[in-house]
């Protein structure tokens, strides 16, 4: 009978989220069922870390006993195997809101994700995040009992569950505190209630732990042809803080695991560094890269990655002051010599230490970007097509390393003609015509309005390479970025564009010969035209178009107009200046229509110019009427 089965239990549902985690998980990962381990003991290294930050304050929750250790223990016969910790434990309330449900952010997106494809799920889930759920990958049942350090020893819980809909709690004495799970081992999972197997597991996934793992010592007795455990427990982990030790002495998989315990992660990370920084403000940095995006990588008040230890001490969790917010994809541990063990999240604000490893930290993965880039590229490419909008913040977020974080910039670009963003700034400046001394750019709602944008077509004409921007992020930090290594970046759909310098003298009496011929034209269409527009004039700038919109060089781009508007803000009146381009039939054609009609052509001809910028017409039925009226004069 289960020990729950007893007065004042109480059975209670899973949250829905769980349900649905559990029945994935258990048909997802059963191929790497051994993660459990990983993922218990990783839990219950957590709770010693929160311990031991809660006991500075308040020392008596140590219950006289300091020495935090985890163990595992097994039974063949019972096919059993309980992880337990002396680490903050939970009380009632808390086993039933930790265990039962899931409060993570993320969680919405990552179940929108799923597909149903058992491959492509079981790496979501890995991203996610399996945790204790994970238990459930081998045992038919769980039972966690586990008390709240620094409360009495009757108030302790025993929580258990099949791992179906439902699971029980009851009250439960615990003389020691902290947490003990036991896993009833389904019948085809016996294997894991095995001393060998378990070290094994144990010293590939959790070596880096820095409490000590104990397990019983076993001795091999010659007559009965078996291990026999004795009541001896030994440490089966090297149990010192990983980044504490000299770089030479650890394994890339040890870096691996260890990243995989803090960050939460199945899949390996992409990159990290790791360093003993000295002098005035004293730290050791290890940082990661992960190689996806987490769940939550858009909330910009989700929480970092970066874990604060002080002197091997763990502080706390997300301390977003260790990183500026346009590395907050980066994971890692930060532990300073110099704070004080009782450092609150206020005093971190304030701290010069702080700001000293918050700058010295953003350099470092700089220099580890810059190295990927330059090493290897296909790994920075695939960090850019991941990360890459969150990096651009940077140009306006840290004016100090403005130019470098411009210098991992990746674009699509009309050079290589593919949605791929793999065009550097410097990529650009060496492939820039004689004569050309500006970066130019055309920004629009997707890659495809940026590549089919009218304003392009003299840039292709004259082989002029032009950089198509088209992330939402793109107008905010192109107004931080107006230059390059002494290039200015140009707008091609801002009014003041100079073409001069790339047109030659033939070229540029021609086009004052064309605009004193169309000045009729230009003056009729402005008038007639009124408020809608600020000028009409004649453009070089169209090959294949009749016309285009742009605005003035310091006025805000239709686009970010256009953005700005559907975030609900307050935005200047900004009116479009028409360009026509003389070369073009449709505008020859206008200038001959009858009075009558030039209304509707002269509209129609600015407002095909602001559709082809990507802009929504303000009386689309009037667009489509006057369409139609003069389709059907052919
Ligand atoms: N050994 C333990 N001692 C105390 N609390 C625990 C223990 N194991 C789990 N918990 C509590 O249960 C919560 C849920 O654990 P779970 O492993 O599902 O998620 P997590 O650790 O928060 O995140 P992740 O899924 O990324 O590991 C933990 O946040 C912690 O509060």
């Amino acid at each position: 009978m289960s020990q729950v089965e007893q007065q004042n239990a109480e059975t209670l549902g899973f949250q829905t989220e769980v349900k649905q985690l559990l029945q994935l998980m258990i048909h997802s990962l059963y191929s790497n069922k051994e993660i459990f381990l990983r993922e218990l003991v990783s839990n219950a290294s957590d709770a010693c870390d929160k311990l031991r930050f809660e006991s500075i304050d308040n020392p008596d929750l140590l219950e006289g006993d300091g020495e935090m250790r985890i163990r595992v223990e097994y039974d063949k016969e019972q096919r059993t195997i309980t992880i337990s910790d002396n680490g903050i434990g939970m009380s009632r309330d808390e086993a039933v809101k930790n265990l039962g449900t899931i409060a993570r952010s993320g969680t919405k997106e990552f179940f929108s994700q799923l597909t149903g494809d058992k491959q492509k799920d079981a790496q979501l889930i890995g991203q996610f995040g399996v945790g204790f759920y994970s238990s459930f990958i081998v045992a038919e049942k769980v039972s966690v009992l586990s008390r709240r350090a620094g409360t009495p020893e009757t108030e302790g819980v025993l929580w258990e569950s099949e791992g179906q809909g439902d699971f029980r709690v009851a009250p439960a004495e615990k003389a020691d505190r902290g947490t003990a799970i036991t896993l009833y081992l389904r019948e085809e999972d016996a294997e894991f209630a095995d001393g060998w197997r378990l070290r094994a597991i144990l010293r590939r996934y959790s070596d880096h732990i820095s409490l000590p793992i104990q397990m019983r010592k076993e001795d091999w007795d010659a007559e009965k042809q078996e291990q026999i455990k004795s009541n001896e427990w030994e440490t089966v982990n090297q149990a010192n803080a990983l980044w504490t030790r000299a770089r030479n002495d650890i394994e890339d998989e040890q870096y691996i695991e260890f990243y995989k315990h803090i960050a939460h992660d199945f899949e390996d990370p992409l990159a990290w560094t790791h360093n003993r920084v000295e002098g005035r403000t004293e730290y050791t940095q290890l940082l990661y890269i992960p190689k996806r995006a987490p769940f939550d990588l858009w909330d910009r008040d989700a929480k970092r990655g970066v874990k604060l230890y002080v002197k091997r001490v763990f502080i706390m969790d997300d301390a977003e002051q260790l990183l500026p917010n346009y590395l907050r994809f980066v994971r890692g541990v930060i532990d300073s010599a110099d704070l004080p063990l009782n450092v609150s999240r206020e005093i971190l604000q304030e701290s010069r230490d702080v700001r000293a490893i918050r700058d010295g930290s953003a350099r470092r993965v700089l220099s580890l970007l810059e190295d990927l880039a330059e090493n290897e590229p296909d790994k920075y490419t695939q960090f850019w097509q991941t990360f890459g909008q969150v990096l651009k913040e940077g140009v306006g977020e840290d004016t100090s390393n403005k130019e470098r974080i411009a210098g991992l910039l990746r674009f699509a670009s009309t050079h290589n003609d593919s949605s791929v963003q793999d065009v550097s700034l410097s990529d650009y400046i060496g492939r820039m015509k004689e004569g050309q001394d500006k970066i130019y750019y055309v920004t629009a709602d997707s890659y495809a309005a940026a590549k089919h944008s009218p304003h392009l077509e003299v840039f292709r004409k004259k082989g002029i390479e032009v950089l198509l921007l088209s992330e939402r992020v793109d107008e905010w930090m192109l107004s931080f970025l107006t230059e390059f290594d002494g290039k200015t970046l140009v707008s091609v759909a801002k009014g003041g564009l100079d073409l001069a310098e790339l047109a030659d003298e033939e070229e540029k009496q021609k086009q004052e010969k064309v605009a004193e011929e169309f000045k009729p034209l230009v003056e009729r269409l402005e008038k007639t035209l009124g408020e809608k527009v600020k000028s009409v004039r004649v453009t070089g700038r169209l090959v294949d178009s009749p016309a285009c919109v742009v605005v003035d060089e310091h006025e805000m781009s239709p686009h970010l107009l256009r953005m700005l508007q559907a975030a609900g803000q307050p935005t200047p009146d900004v009116k479009p200046i028409l360009e026509i381009n003389p070369d073009h039939q449709l505008v020859r054609r206008i200038s001959e229509v009858d009075e009558a009609d030039f209304e509707d052509w002269a509209t129609l001809l600015l407002e095909q110019a602001m559709l082809a910028e990507g802009a929504l017409l303000d009386e689309p039925a009037a667009f489509v009427q006057r369409l139609n009226r003069l389709l059907l004069q052919q």
